[in-house]
């Protein structure tokens, strides 16, 4: 088969080292019959181990010239499509019924994290998700209150999703090489999240963090003053001194 030239656009770093191979597969830990979707297939370095554990695998690929290729794959379902205009939830209906989706995918890192809102409206669905990504994300990802990496991508993502940086992945591992580090996160869905309206989370995240120097009355305080929330909430506070739980409580009090 020719050889397939990477295209910078769609973000293609393909996986050439076997042992990192290997311990993404074991973090996996994938088992016949999952309701698995692989987000870049790209040439199969993951795909191939895990179809040949699983028995079938869901890919979803955007460039046309693989999705040729992995179409000649018997066991696997291709979807030719760019991921962010996959409905999940028709995805999921196509397992049998009560199987939650198993994500997992070496991500283009230019579209990493509208990738990773996009599933977060859909965590209801999906048991896990195993992401390769650039490791300076993942490090926003899992961050604490009061470090420097906390951030809006630690509050939208911690309030939903259970997350650990499970294993570093060097540039060497890639062909060709991407000029950053990167690293595989484990996303488990909260088994009984908060009930809090994304949207207004999101926007209470948006102001907070908009100028993360400066006090919270600067910033937030006058949003909430204008969305006629008189309840207790210290806006004497950094936004990155704000613990996720506040974040979720002050969103469920503002009023509608
Ligand atoms: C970093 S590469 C990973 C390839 C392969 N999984 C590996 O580990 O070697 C990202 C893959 O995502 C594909 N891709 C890029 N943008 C996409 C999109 N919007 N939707 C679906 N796939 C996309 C690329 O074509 C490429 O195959």
């Amino acid at each position: 088969m020719a050889q397939h030239i990477a295209r910078k656009r769609f973000g293609q770093h393909f996986l050439s080292d076997g042992g990192i191979i290997d311990s993404i597969v074991r973090e996996i830990a994938p088992q016949p019959g999952d309701a698995m979707v692989e987000i870049g297939p790209g040439l199969a370095a993951l795909t191939q181990p895990l179809v040949e554990r699983l028995g079938r695998l869901t890919v979803i690929e955007l460039d046309r010239d693989l999705a040729k290729r992995l179409r000649e794959h018997p066991q696997l379902d291709v979807i030719e499509s760019d991921v962010l205009k996959v409905d999940f939830a028709e995805l999921a209906a196509k397992f049998p019924a009560g199987k939650p989706l198993r994500v997992v995918g070496n991500l283009p890192y230019n579209i990493s994290t509208p990738i990773l809102f996009h599933l977060l409206g859909h965590a209801h669905l999906v048991a896990d998700q195993h992401f390769m990504l650039q490791k300076e994300v993942i490090d926003r990802m899992v961050a604490s209150p009061a470090t420097s990496d906390y951030s809006r991508l630690s509050v939208m993502l911690q309030w939903r999703y259970e997350m650990e940086n499970v294993l570093f992945v060097p540039p060497e591992s890639f062909d060709p090489p991407p000029r950053v580090d990167s690293a595989v996160v484990r996303m488990v869905p909260l088994a009984t999240p908060p009930a809090v309206d994304e949207r207004r989370l999101g926007e209470i995240v948006q102001v907070a963090f908009s100028q993360r120097r400066k006090l919270l009355r600067h910033t937030l305080g006058k949003w909430l003053q204008e969305h006629g929330f008189s309840g207790d909430f210290d806006t004497q506070r950094r936004a990155e001194e704000v613990p996720v739980a506040d974040y979720v409580a002050l969103a469920q009090a503002v009023p509608q």
